[in-house]
């Protein structure tokens, strides 16, 4: 039984690339939005400042929109500006404090990388969603560790939503829809496509959306 809650979200978790110009960040974020079910704020390169900066540069687009926005790593800046959730990996600090202190209803996301149990504890301490990846070598982060299918097919998995990233294209994203994904979470394969919009809509369709 792979009986899916049909309330689930689905589709294209957008990760924004490591953009140091607001503007041309907005440009590149503003044609491909239309097609992504949720947006994560990722800058690994950006100092404090920019990140808040592209930050409140990008949540009057994503409202606009109606994409909810994510905020990678800092749940207190998420917090501070009204995002509308965060999500944190094994060095971002505890999932049961962002819990504690964001408004009811936030989208917590927890890195779980290639391991059910990270998911249980995640989801105890208040994750909303959970991650799993890398399914394949990824251009973004090479030194990714690398998840099996097998992880999204896992029965016992928390009711919520399952996240697939790494490496994942048009392509190979249809895989890890079959075996249980609900979102695919992609930075290159958009942002470094040629026509990054019709490689959005691709995702998409691997959905049947
Ligand atoms: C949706 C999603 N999944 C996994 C990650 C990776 O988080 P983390 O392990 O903290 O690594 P960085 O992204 O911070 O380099 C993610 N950001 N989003
Ligand atoms: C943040 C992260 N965590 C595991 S792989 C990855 C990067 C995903 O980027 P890409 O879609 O370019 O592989
Ligand atoms: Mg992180």
């Amino acid at each position: 039984m792979n009986a899916r809650p049909p309330d689930r979200p689905r589709g294209l978790y957008l990760l924004t690339p490591d953009e140091p110009d607001t503007a041309q960040l907005l440009a590149r974020v503003a044609p491909v939005l239309p097609h992504a079910t949720w947006l994560q704020y990722r800058n690994k390169r950006a100092d404090a400042g920019v990140r808040r900066a592209q930050l409140v540069a990008l949540l009057p687009l994503c409202r606009a929109m109606g994409v909810p926005l994510i905020v990678n790593d800092d749940w207190r800046l998420a917090a501070e500006l009204g995002a509308d959730g965060a999500h944190l990996g094994e060095d971002d600090g505890a999932l049961a404090d962002a819990r504690a202190a964001m408004p009811p209803g936030t989208l917590l996301g927890a890195s779980c990388y290639d391991d059910a149990a990270n998911a249980h504890r995640a989801v105890d301490a208040g994750a909303s969603y959970i991650a799993f990846g890398a399914f394949f070598p990824s251009p973004t982060k090479p030194a990714a560790r690398i998840a099996t299918k097998a992880l999204l097919r896992d029965a016992s998995l928390p009711p919520v939503p399952r996240v697939a990233i790494g490496g994942i294209t048009p392509d190979n994203a249809r895989q890890l829809v079959a075996a249980g994904a609900d979102l695919v979470a992609v930075i290159s394969g958009v942002f470094d496509a040629r026509h990054p919009a019709s490689a959005a809509r691709a995702y998409r369709a691997a959905f049947d959306l």
